[in-house]
């Protein structure tokens, strides 16, 4: 058993609670299917938030998909300007049985954020 990392991103539209919680669970939900996560391969999840969100922490999508015993961080993207807006990244730690590289995924406008591993 391996310890892997799993990168994913996506953008909103507006600063609400709702899409952010919605876009969070679309990637988050993503990046289970694509890589055949079970709930207890997944050991830790950072979340960032560009500097233009601030409606709620993207862990309260996490928590409300069930993942109430995942230690989960939310950190602020450091600014860079021209950088993407109103993103949210995940970096997750699983547990992984296999020498297959894990899928990253990039969704909406965060597409064009690693088009060399973004896999959607
Ligand atoms: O992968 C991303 O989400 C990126 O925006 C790319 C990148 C990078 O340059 O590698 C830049 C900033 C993020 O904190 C992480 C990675």
């Amino acid at each position: 058993m391996h310890i892997k990392a799993i990168r994913g991103a996506i953008t909103v539209e507006e600063n609400t609670r709702q899409e952010i919680l919605d876009k969070t669970k679309t990637l988050l939900r993503a990046i289970i299917e694509k890589n055949s996560l079970r709930r207890e391969d997944i050991i830790s999840i950072i979340f960032t938030a560009t500097r233009d969100l601030d409606a709620v922490y993207p862990a309260v999508a996490a928590r409300e998909m069930g993942m109430t015993q995942v230690p989960l961080l939310c950190c602020q993207e450091m600014y860079v300007e021209g950088s993407l807006e109103k993103c949210i990244r995940v970096l997750i730690h699983v547990h992984w049985d296999d020498d297959k590289a894990p899928h990253h995924v990039y969704l909406e406008k965060a597409v064009n954020l690693r088009p060399d591993i973004a896999q959607t």
